[in-house]
């Protein structure tokens, strides 16, 4: 079956599309700002119900904080490159179903450790021997019951206080936690590990909100071919105009005026913003009328982190035949993993993965000096190790069409910040990661964000016009495509 058959059926056929064209009003336009997932996203489910829309994009490429390089002569995520959540619930299900898109699962459900349950992997220590992995498994229990006890810091304090300072709370009452030596640096390694969840430093992560997302069932799958295709399927036929980044958007009663760089206006019904947050964060974006107190104070409140990935080819694979390779250190900002994408892919490429502030320190070096130190860190385990034939070096935090990776939640966030972020401001939407209801910082939670801000965009619209109804092209078109395509799950 060919999916996009369904994403470019228009609904001419006695539904609210074809009373608007039998009463020859014009149909709706609307200006999408961002062509990642979410903008996508909100930009198909309106051209599906006919309505008229433009992406103007920044970028010289769609997908934003989706990138798949293909210079490897293979496609190589340098953002996002797990689906969270390999089930029929997630919403990105029916189309990599009907792409017939491969996923390589990397955990099973309640994976503590997220995209990865430990299954397959080996840590080394900085002299190059490998950790047994009998004080793997030990210090993970310890680590899980660590968490445990900060379980029971949150509910003694009112107060929201960093996990780092949690876990010394926790620590220092149970001293027999505590870890020496080799098995202290494991310890580091798994907190390593949980902040890059986060793409954040422990310091920094809410002990409140820190286990309260909604994970999908399903465990974390990685996309065999890359997430560009999803893009592109989503993408098509729609108006997109690269290379046009957006300095102002003023707002009428009828109209939104979006201003771009050269000073070339785009005028439509309504608009919907779906930049990261990090650069609403930054105001590179002019408001008019400027953003009312209770939205610049939402957007303040969230935190984004940084990740970014050192990806290698090599000419022949010198590694052991495991997922994951680790290095453990004295503190977690040393500690550091490579994904071996050749056990998922069968390409002999190594991704170094760096997260919060580390990340943002090695972007201050250049790619070449980037790669010797994670060379000098794969040596440490493989002293034999050959030269990378091709390197790709992502800079998420620096990069001034994402600064910074996704979203999360600082200490002390507002209950209400989310709902204050997404909610739109007359004929002004809102989109992107970090207004998903459920999923921040994910691909599904920035798609489903995208798909909300279209439908309520929609509902405005076609209410302003005198239509209450609007079509529920979306549920139409995943109830068809699920009950035909299984979707495609291996673990070599
Ligand atoms: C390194 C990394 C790893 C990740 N890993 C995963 C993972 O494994 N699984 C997962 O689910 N999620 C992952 N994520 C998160 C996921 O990539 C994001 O949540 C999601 O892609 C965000 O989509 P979006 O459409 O909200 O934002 P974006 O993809 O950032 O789209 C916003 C678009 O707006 C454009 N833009 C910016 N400024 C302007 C402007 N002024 N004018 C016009 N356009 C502008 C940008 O260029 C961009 O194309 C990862 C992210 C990173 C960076």
């Amino acid at each position: 079956m060919d999916p996009n058959h369904f994403f470019s059926a228009n609904f001419h056929d006695g539904t609210v599309a074809s009373r608007i064209e039998s009463q020859q009003k014009p149909f709706p336009s609307v200006i999408v700002v961002g062509a990642g997932i979410s903008g996508i996203a909100a930009a198909r489910n309106l051209y599906d119900a006919s309505f008229k829309v433009t992406i103007l994009e920044s970028r010289d490429r769609l997908g934003g904080r989706i990138h798949t390089d293909y210079s490897f002569g293979c496609p190589v995520d340098m953002g996002a490159s797990w689906l969270h959540g390999v089930c029929n619930e997630n919403p990105l299900a029916p189309l990599i179903r009907g792409l017939g898109l491969t996923l390589y699962r990397t955990s099973g459900d309640n994976s503590v450790l997220y995209d990865h349950d430990l299954e397959s992997y080996m840590l080394f220590n900085i002299d190059g021997n490998q950790v047994p992995q009998q004080m793997v498994i030990e210090v993970g229990d310890i680590f899980k019951k660590i968490l445990e006890g900060t379980g029971k810091v949150r509910d003694e304090n009112p107060e929201d206080i960093s996990v780092s300072q949690a876990i010394s709370i926790v620590l220092d009452r149970h001293p027999e936690l505590r870890q020496q030596g080799l098995a202290h640096e494991v310890l580091q390694w798994f907190i390593c590990r949980m902040e890059a969840w986060f793409a954040a430093d422990a310091d920094m992560i809410s002990l409140n909100t820190w286990d309260q997302e909604h994970v999908l069932s399903g465990g974390h799958g990685l996309m065999v071919q890359g997430y560009d295709p999803v893009i592109k399927a989503l993408a098509k036929d729609i108006d997109i105009c690269l290379n046009n980044r957006v300095t102002k958007i003023s707002r009428g009663y009828n109209k939104v005026m979006v201003t771009v760089e050269d000073g070339k206006n785009f005028i439509a019904d309504a608009a919907i913003i779906t930049v990261p947050l990090g650069i609403l964060k930054a105001n590179l974006i002019e408001f008019e009328p400027k953003l009312p107190d209770w939205k610049v104070s939402a957007i303040s409140d969230l935190g984004v982190g940084n990740e970014n990935k050192i990806a290698l080819r090599f000419d022949k694979v010198f590694w052991p035949n495991v997922e994951l390779l680790g290095v453990v250190a004295p503190t977690s900002y040393s500690c550091g993993y490579f994904l071996n994408l050749h056990k998922a892919t069968g390409h002999p490429i190594l991704v170094y993965m760096a997260a919060g502030r580390f990340a943002y320190d090695l972007e201050k070096l250049s790619d070449a000096s980037t790669v010797k130190f994670v060379m000098q860190q794969l040596k440490k385990m493989f002293p034999d190790a050959s030269e990378p034939v091709q390197y790709l070096v992502s800079r998420w935090g620096t990069d001034p069409n994402s600064l910074g990776c996704y979203s999360y939640d600082l200490v002390g966030k507002p209950t209400d910040v989310y709902d204050k972020l997404r909610a739109p401001l007359g004929n002004l939407f809102f989109g992107g990661e970090a207004v998903s209801l459920d999923n921040q910082g994910s691909v599904h939670g920035a798609y489903s964000a995208g798909v909300m801000a279209a439908e309520n965009c929609q509902s405005y619209l076609l209410e302003k016009q005198g239509y209450a109804e609007k079509l529920p092209l979306d549920s139409v078109r995943h109830e068809i495509i699920e009950s035909l395509i299984p979707l495609q799950i291996s673990r070599m």
